[in-house]
């Protein structure tokens, strides 16, 4: 296949595993978002596929072409630093000429000025063209090393963590933007993101990764519906589940998930035949609902906390064992910090995982 492709890739640094049997393609055309917490493997991910490490073992491909010994400039790639790197004596407008300016460029002579000043447009920095970077602040260099990135035509565009120094406004702005640009070329490209959220906005696909291992690959969709396992589910979501372990036991004929001070029914069909495993219960927010204090059926606790966010609130239930999970409500709930209270956990806010593996046990 064309586009970029990672099979059975393995890193080590010293005693750190940081990829871990990576298998993993982006077609052409294609933005992959790559996402996981702060040590995961994304940067590392991306570096072997630029070139700039060696994999210990598995290959890289690119156009169908084995990267094996072609060294990072030969191999076409355009890669954005989460460090920028941007050269300190050259402007902005200077910093997204260069990678045009420089041998085996496939953007043509007379486009390099109409391309820079588009791009600098799309990232709201075109005033910002004659500056240094030592004269930009965080947000403005992260866009002007972004730039240096989208002007250029590569076979690949590595972008990690694009715009993860902007603030909270401009990201969601130009997300769509930078996205648009991704998807109107033929080469592949990577969005690394600690940010799961972001990764389900801007990926055709999600890959998540964690201690080195790819967890899940799917569209958004699938990510967001049915996490392949509880890592995922950890950490996809607004917010993401709460996950509780404890164990699948009988209760009455029906299948409960159990741990001390706790119970909550669970639906049949895969869970019956869990029965007595150990498991990992996932909870999501905004299937939850409140009900009363000893009502039937309910987990008993308390309110711990309360955040209104104008059109949803997220409201802390602390459980009667300390269990914390987080229920994301419309109705303006009239509640009160300490205050007795029940939860409601209907079929649908119920995930399972196994206990050992931690992969989702199938509703049915
Ligand atoms: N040059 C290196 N030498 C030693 N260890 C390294 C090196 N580069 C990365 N690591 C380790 O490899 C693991 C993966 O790091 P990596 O930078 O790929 O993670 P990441 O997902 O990009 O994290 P972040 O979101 O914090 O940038 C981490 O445990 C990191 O400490």
């Amino acid at each position: 296949m064309s586009g970029l492709a990672l099979s059975g890739v393995a890193k080590r640094f010293g005693e750190t595993l940081a990829l871990d049997g990576v298998n993993l393609s982006v077609g052409p055309g294609e933005v992959l978002a790559l996402t996981g917490p702060s040590g995961a493997g994304k940067t590392t991910l991306c570096r072997v596929a630029a070139g700039l490490e060696t994999p210990d073992a598995g290959a890289v491909r690119l156009g169908g072409r084995s990267m094996d010994g072609v060294a990072p400039g030969k191999r076409g790639v355009a890669f954005l630093f989460e460090s920028y790197a941007l050269y300190p004596h050259l402007t902005v407008r200077e910093n997204a000429l260069s990678p045009l300016r420089a041998p085996g460029s496939a953007v043509p002579r007379e486009r390099h000025d109409a391309t820079v000043a588009e791009v600098l447009s799309l990232l709201e920095i075109a005033h910002l063209g004659d500056r240094l970077p030592a004269a930009l602040s965080g947000g403005q260099k992260q866009r002007a090393a972004l730039a240096r990135a989208l002007v250029q035509a590569p076979r690949a565009l590595l972008l990690d963590e694009p715009i993860s120094h902007l603030d909270a406004k401009l990201r969601h702005k130009l997300r769509g933007a930078i996205r648009r640009s991704l998807m109107t070329r033929d080469s592949p490209s990577i969005w690394a993101t600690p940010d799961g959220l972001e990764a389900l906005s801007v990926g055709d696909r999600v890959a998540v990764i964690d201690g080195g291992r790819i967890e899940q690959v799917g569209t958004p969709e699938e990510i967001w519906l049915s996490p392949a396992s509880v890592t995922v589910a950890r950490l996809i979501g607004d917010p993401p589940m709460s996950v509780l372990d404890g164990e699948l036991a009988e209760e009455g004929g029906a299948t409960v998930f159990r741990r001390p001070g706790l119970q909550i029914a669970v639906p049949e069909g895969a869970a019956a035949a869990a029965r007595g495993r150990k498991v990992w219960l996932g909870l999501r927010a905004s299937e939850l609902a409140l009900a009363p204090a000893g009502a039937a059926g309910a987990v008993a606790g308390e309110i711990y906390s309360h955040e209104p966010f104008g059109k949803h609130e997220i409201v802390t239930f602390s459980a009667s064992d300390g269990a914390q999970i987080k229920i994301k409500t419309r109705e303006a709930a009239q509640v009160r910090i300490g205050e007795a209270a029940g939860l409601s956990c209907p079929a649908a806010a119920i995930a399972l995982f196994d206990g050992e593996t931690g992969r989702a046990i199938p509703a049915a």
